[in-house]
């Protein structure tokens, strides 16, 4: 069994954040662990109200994980001040933890600043530099880079500039093309075009939380960063295509172990 942790923010509604992680990993076969960092009052409508857990407390939970229980990847999502940033980073650093994915989550699909904007200094000097594999949408790229991002040739100079920030392999999320679904994955040598076909939903809830669980899934399972997106990429389509009509508003990523081929997973 591998062992996959997920330092983020909850949803109440259950569609993104901690609880889309969690489903993420327990559909890639893979055991799951949560460090809390906010918790939102959220629905498929929209964020209401965001309470900060104390920084001492994210602390306390990282340590509470890493001197018991051997871990296999993390993934970093909701992350919304400058303190609470700085602590994760000295923990990963403290445990010379490498293989984190890092979604640099900034503004929720319902328009609200999940992360402080003052705090983008800290995510940009702290966290990115930690990213095995960061994984911005687009309107993130364009905030982490100053770049509009308007065709792929834009996605690929944003890449170079977030890997020059220290991630080592950067894959910008093609969700908000207009046309397509094509993610651009970019390892320091070469583009990687993942390339995918626009799902006509307005139930998109949760989908970044969702691939980039994934990706840290596969990583954990000892995947190669190109095969882990893959099958991330194969992840998210099946869990876009069954997403749920519930809500008044954005519904959410569905999670199905059994219909999940992607990596081999079910050939273990
Ligand atoms: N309507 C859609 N059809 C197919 N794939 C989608 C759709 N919306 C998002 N995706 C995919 O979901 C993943 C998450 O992307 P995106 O929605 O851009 O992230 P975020 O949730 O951070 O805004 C990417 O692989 C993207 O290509
Ligand atoms: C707690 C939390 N974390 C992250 C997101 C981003 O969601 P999405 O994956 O739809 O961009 C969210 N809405 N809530």
């Amino acid at each position: 069994m591998k062992n996959l942790l997920t330092i983020a923010g909850s949803d109440s509604s259950g569609g993104a954040g901690i609880q889309a992680d969690l489903k993420t990993f327990s559909a890639h076969g893979t055991f799951g662990m949560s460090v809390i960092t906010a918790v939102t009052a959220q629905n498929t409508q929209g964020v209401f109200a965001v309470e900060n857990i104390s920084p001492d407390v994210v602390g306390a939970q990282i340590d509470a994980i890493f001197t018991d229980i051997e871990v296999d990847a993390v993934k970093v999502g909701m992350v919304s001040q400058t303190e609470i940033i700085k602590i994760i980073a000295e923990k990963l650093k403290k445990y010379k933890f490498k293989k984190v994915v890092i979604d640099p989550v900034m503004i929720s699909k319902s328009g609200y600043h999940l992360l402080e904007p003052e705090a983008k200094k800290a995510l940009i000097e702290e966290l990115v530099p930690l990213a095995y594999v960061v994984t911005p949408n687009i309107p993130e790229a364009e905030e982490l880079t100053g770049i509009k991002i308007d065709k792929f040739d834009d996605m690929e100079k944003a890449a170079i500039s977030i890997k020059s920030m220290g991630a080592q392999n950067v894959l910008i999320k093609g969700g908000h093309l207009e046309t397509e679904a094509t993610d651009i994955l970019y390892d320091g040598e070469k583009f990687h075009y993942l390339k995918g076909e626009k799902i006509p939903t307005k139930n998109t809830h949760g989908t970044g939380c969702t691939l980039s669980s994934a990706i840290a899934a596969n990583i954990g399972r000892g995947l190669s960063v190109i095969d882990a997106v893959k099958g991330s990429k194969e992840y998210i389509i099946v869990a876009i295509e069954n997403a749920l009509q519930i809500g008044k508003g954005v519904g959410p990523t569905h999670h199905f172990y059994n219909l999940y081929k992607g990596a081999g997973m079910l050939d273990e």
